[in-house]
This record gives C-alpha cells, sequence and structure tokens, in this order.
C-alpha cells in the first residue's frame, strides 16, 4: 500500500496554474512551442489582412482633414504599413515555423499600428481635426488589445507591450505633455488595458497546454500517448528516408505484470508503470522519441540509430529494470522486468509493417521465457 498525505487545496490550485509553464518556454517541450508556433501563425493572418485593407483605407478621410505636407508623410506610411501587413498575411500561408519565426512575426503585426501612431504625435499639430489626432492616440490601445488573441507566457508578453507603454511614455515627454492630465489619463488607461491583456494571454496559453497535454500525454506516466508518438515516428520516418539514416523502434512490455497488480493491487502496479517509465527515459537520448503503446505495452524510437545500436540500449533498459525497485508496505521491496522487441526500419518499408515486426520480435521475447531483447525478422516483401 502507498501512503500519501493529502494535498492542500491551495497547493492543487497553485500546481493546476503551472506557473513555471506560464512564466517562459523553458518547461515547454518542443512539440507544444512547435504547434503553438503554428497557432499564433494562424492567428496573426487574419489580423494581418484586417490590418492590411483597413490602414490605408482611411487614406481618404486624411486626404480631407490634413494639411498637406502631413498628409502626404501619413499616407505614405499608410501605405508602407498596408504593404508590410499584407506581405505578414501571404508569409503565414507557409505555416511550419519555429517560435522565433512566430514570434518576429508578431512583431511585425505589432509595429504597423504604432509606426502610425509615432508618426501622427509627432507630425499632426493642432491645425488638423482634434477628431483625427484623437483617433490615432487609440492605436496602442489598439495594438496590446490585438495581442489578448494570442496564447504567450508572461515574458514574451511583457517583451511585446513593455515596448508599447515606453513609446507612448517616451513621446508624451518628448512633445513635453508629460504632466498633461489627458496625457496621463491615457498612460493609465494603456497600463489597465496591458494587465488585462497580459492576463488574457497567459489564460490563453494556460487552456492550449492543458488541452494539448490531455490530446498528446498519458496522464499516469506523462509520456506521450500512442497518437501523439505516432505522429512523431511518422516524421522520423520521413526523415529517415530522405536522408537514408536509419530508424530503429524499441517496443517493451513488462513481465507479468498481471501478478504485480493482482498480489500488490492497482495503485502499486500503476507506480510500477510509472518506474518502468523514468527508468527508460533515463536510458534514451533527448532526441529518442518515447511513450506508452497502451495497457503495460511501451515503444521508443530511436532516429539515427541501427539494429546494433538498438540492441545495446535496449539491453542496457533490460539490466537498468531489473536492477530497479519500489519500496512496498511490508519493508520489502519489489522488483519487476521487461521483455523487449527490436525492429529497423527498411527502406519503402510502411510503420504498419515495421509496427507488426516488433510486435512479433516482443511476442517472441516472451515466448522464450521473457526478460529479454529479441531482434524482429526481415521483413516480407509487401
Ligand atoms: N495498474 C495498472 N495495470 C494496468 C494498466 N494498464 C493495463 N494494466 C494491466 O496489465 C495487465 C496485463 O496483463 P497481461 O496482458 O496478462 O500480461 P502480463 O501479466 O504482463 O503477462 P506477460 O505480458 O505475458 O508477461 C492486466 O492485468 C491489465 O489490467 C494500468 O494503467 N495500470
Amino acid at each position: 500500500m502507498i501512503n500519501k498525505a493529502p494535498k492542500h487545496p491551495f497547493r492543487l490550485w497553485l500546481q493546476g496554474l503551472s506557473l513555471p509553464d506560464l512564466l517562459d518556454v523553458r518547461g515547454h517541450s518542443p512539440d507544444f512551442s512547435g504547434s503553438r508556433a503554428g497557432y499564433i501563425n494562424t492567428r496573426i493572418q487574419p489580423l494581418a489582412l484586417v490590418l492590411a485593407l483597413l490602414i490605408p483605407a482611411w487614406i481618404p478621410v486624411d486626404a480631407l482633414f490634413m494639411p498637406q505636407g502631413e498628409f502626404m508623410v501619413m499616407a505614405g506610411l499608410r501605405v508602407v504599413a498596408g504593404t508590410a501587413l499584407l506581405v505578414l498575411f501571404f508569409g503565414c500561408a507557409r505555416n511550419q515555423l519555429t517560435l522565433s519565426q512566430a514570434r518576429f512575426r508578431l512583431a511585425v503585426l505589432m509595429t504597423a499600428p504604432l509606426l502610425l501612431y509615432a508618426a501622427a504625435r509627432l507630425v499632426l499639430n493642432g491645425d488638423v481635426a482634434p477628431g483625427l489626432i484623437l483617433g490615432y492616440s487609440f492605436f496602442p490601445v489598439l495594438t496590446v488589445v490585438m495581442l489578448t488573441v494570442f496564447p504567450l507566457t508572461l515574458r514574451e508578453a511583457a517583451s511585446f507591450t513593455l515596448p508599447v507603454v515606453l513609446l507612448y511614455a517616451a513621446l508624451e515627454v518628448a512633445l513635453g505633455r508629460s504632466t498633461d492630465l489627458q496625457s496621463m489619463g491615457g498612460l493609465w488607461l494603456l497600463v489597465l488595458v496591458t494587465l488585462v491583456a497580459i492576463w488574457s494571454v497567459m489564460g490563453q496559453l494556460l487552456m492550449l497546454l492543458r488541452l494539448y497535454r490531455q490530446a498528446t500525454r498519458d496522464p499516469l506516466t506523462g509520456l506521450f500517448n500512442r497518437r501523439a508518438l505516432t505522429e512523431q515516428i511518422e516524421l522520423e520516418r520521413a526523415r529517415s528516408r530522405r536522408h537514408g539514416r536509419p530508424l530503429t523502434v524499441l517496443l517493451f512490455d513488462l513481465d507479468r505484470f498481471k501478478r504485480i497488480n493482482d498480489t500488490h493491487g492497482h495503485l502499486l502496479g500503476d507506480r510500477v508503470l510509472q518506474t518502468f517509465a523514468r527508468v527508460v527515459e533515463d536510458n534514451l537520448r533527448e532526441t529518442d522519441h518515447f511513450g506508452r503503446w497502451g495497457g503495460e505495452e511501451f515503444l521508443a524510437a530511436l532516429p539515427e540509430t541501427g539494429t546494433e545500436g538498438a540492441q545495446t540500449v535496449a539491453e542496457r533498459v533490460r539490466q537498468a529494470c531489473e536492477q530497479a525497485t519500489l519500496p512496498l508496505a511490508n519493508g520489502q521491496r519489489l522488483g519487476f522486468t521487461t521483455s523487449i522487441g527490436v525492429a529497423t526500419l527498411q527502406p519503402e518499408e510502411s510503420l504498419d509493417s515495421l509496427f507488426n515486426r516488433v510486435d512479433e520480435a516482443l511476442y517472441n521475447a516472451k515466448a522464450y521465457g521473457r526478460n529479454r531483447v529479441v531482434e524482429a525478422e526481415a521483413p516480407t516483401r509487401e
């Protein structure tokens, strides 16, 4: 039996918030960062199109209310901003991108209205209709509000919003309006909207993280589930074929696991699965893919590894499992072993065939007496 003190509700709530994950990307898995980058990109695209159309659409209104000199500057900037946003819109169609590329695109999206705002504040003076100046003064708030549709960490949100607030404040100081009531009110509003925006983007990130983890992880071990793992292996298969590099899979099955459950209870069985998962992880490379294939079966895919190398890894895991033990309530320790099938992807082989072969190898490992590593037979012609 396992004795665990119940956790305080506040600690559970804090844990549920996954604070480190909300602060920055260090704890995010590369696959989540890739998915988030794609998600950010799909949201930049419609915003870029809307702004690319609306920003130049105001040029005729400026023409009516602005003196010629100011109009030329502002119209020119509107055309430049509109063109940049249109380029951004078409660029977003290519959406296999890294997080840094997504951040760069977001920065371009935000820079366009800010550029117009800064120019308007510096160029426009008392000759211009007050309504027009007021319209431009909404741009910083608009830019920050735009951010609320993106899932961002605190660090990212701060690095996007802080320059907006600083730009606003710097322009007010430069124009000698820092003690003006309207200017201070504008700053207050901007800071308020910024705080709400930061709260909103972190809330979106938390929701995305939770949904992503639910969809891709096995809740018991925290490993990838079968669907996520299969997607990763499909990508690895494509890479292996393109670069002519080997790819080997290992299929693990805990030995006589039913007996562990029946003798010591399901909870301890779960602990064995968790311990096994950590033991295997400790023996794999960071570039390997590992997940729960179902029940007490686990699968690892080892890119750039041939049969010989994979057998060494499998044998290392097998021995590490023999060494690992869990404490029992009666003071004794419980050990466990695993059987392992090994199969290397052959040229032109399908994933189904690879999975069937590794399954057969595992079956043979069980049949030969368990706690052993067995290499798969070569594939029959498909
Ligand atoms: N505790 C726990 N048990 C699980 C879980 N998933 C599957 N199992 C159990 O795993 C056991 C698998 O039993 P079998 O398929 O008979 O295999 P085995 O006892 O390991 O025997 P061999 O594979 O032939 O060595 C079943 O009792 C399942 O209930 C889980 O998430 N937690």
